[in-house]
């Protein structure tokens, strides 16, 4: 293990300085595009208008034989497309893949200065983590890349899992982590071939009734509710980035038509402590935006506690609710992300009286 004081040196001559502390800038969805097709990147524009970060994937989803026209795509949408502020992150192929090593150096060699973040796939333990800190540290000095890039891992393999604290606490780099459910699945044998979301035989069922002689009485309908498969490894990702500063995410939800069951997923993540999710297609960056938006009516509850117990201390009664020292936290939680997006949305700040 490390010496806590060498995290803040750089991992190369001439590299630079490693972040104390993880930017956080809007991130409410993370707009995954195929650099390779050049229909989605002449929508880039309109998109990087709507979203908080744009994302040029590499990995799954792209076909073999246009891996490296979406790296080179990539290149071209760093050098020639003004995203605004919005940020600019890629998804390269993974570590035992044979393009993960031309992604690295291709990118950060060419549009190193316009990558904010490199997301790597099915990352197992800080080993990995270690690989792409020294490698990226290598290659930033190499190219005089001037701030350090991010690395966002995401948990999507049972391993990844089971070491998901080392991988959050294995670097200073380590911007986030994001929900891979579709590998994840795989990883594990679980039979779903759904990308997240819930599944109608994962559930839980009331008691049954019984006759007057103690037998199930199979007329009677039981009750059941459906769970959810995810709640576990989520909250365990959100623990791990949260006690090491950095920040969680949802991933992607395949069914594309279904919006409701896509907002569903994304509010149960948002709930949970998640900043942000995927979106695959245009129609998920709304569903995204709304949702890690936090609620009209709970910003300004929690701005009226807040103005109300101006030190966060004591026992308070608020429109009938108990408020203390935990509450006050819990509103300044709400009140400081209405804020911070605010910056960003004027329509947002108007709603919440901003
Ligand atoms: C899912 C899609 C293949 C659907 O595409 P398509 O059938 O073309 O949808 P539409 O006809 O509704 O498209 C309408 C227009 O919008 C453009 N479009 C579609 N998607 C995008 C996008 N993501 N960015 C920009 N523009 C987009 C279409 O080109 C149409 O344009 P036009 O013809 O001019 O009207 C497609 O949406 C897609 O490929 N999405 C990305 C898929 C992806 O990245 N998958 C990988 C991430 S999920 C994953 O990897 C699993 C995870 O790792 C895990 O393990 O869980
Ligand atoms: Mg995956």
């Amino acid at each position: 293990m490390r010496s806590p004081r060498d995290f803040l040196k750089p991992l190369c001559v001439g590299a630079p300085d490693p972040i104390t502390e993880v930017p956080f800038p809007p991130s409410r969805m993370i707009h995954f595009f195929d650099a390779s097709n050049e229909k989605m990147r002449a929508k880039l524009p309109d998109i990087a208008a709507k979203a908080d970060i744009v994302l040029g994937n590499l990995e799954d989803a792209v076909p073999v034989d246009r891996k490296v026209a979406a790296r080179e795509g990539l290149v071209t949408v760093g050098k020639e497309i003004d995203l605004g502020g919005t940020q600019l992150w890629t998804r390269i192929n993974a570590l035992d893949s044979p393009w993960c090593i031309d992604d690295l150096t291709t990118l950060v060699g060419e549009i190193g200065d316009k990558l904010d973040v490199i997301m790597v796939p099915k990352v197992e333990g800080p080993w990995d983590i270690h690989y792409i800190d020294r490698l990226l540290a290598q290659l930033e000095a190499k190219a005089g890349v001037k701030k350090p890039i991010l690395v966002h891992a995401i948990l999507e393999t049972a391993q990844g899992v089971a070491h998901v604290d080392e991988i959050a606490a294995a670097s200073p780099r380590m911007q986030g982590m994001s929900f891979g459910p579709a590998d994840l699945a795989a990883s594990r044998r679980m039979k779903t071939t759904r990308v997240g979301g819930g599944h109608p035989g994962y559930l839980s069922m009331s008691d049954p009734t019984l006759d007057a002689d103690g037998q199930i009485d199979a007329s009677v309908a039981r009750v059941t509710a459906q769970q959810d498969p995810w709640h576990y490894s989520i909250a365990r990702m959100v623990d791990a980035c949260t006690t090491n500063g950095c920040l969680p995410f949802y991933g992607p939800f395949g069914d594309i038509k279904d919006v409701a069951a896509c907002e569903a997923q994304f509010r149960a993540a948002f709930l949970l402590g998640c900043v942000g999710a995927w979106s695959l297609h245009p129609v998920q960056i709304d569903i995204a935006k709304k949702v890690f938006s936090p609620p009209v009516d709970e910003v300004l509850f929690a701005k009226k506690v807040l103005e109300a117990i101006p030190d966060g201390k004591g026992v308070h009664m608020i429109d009938g609710k108990m408020q203390d020292d935990a509450t006050w936290k819990q509103c300044k939680v709400m009140v400081d992300l209405a804020t911070m997006l605010s910056e960003k949305d004027p329509e947002l700040k108007a709603a919440y009286g901003f």
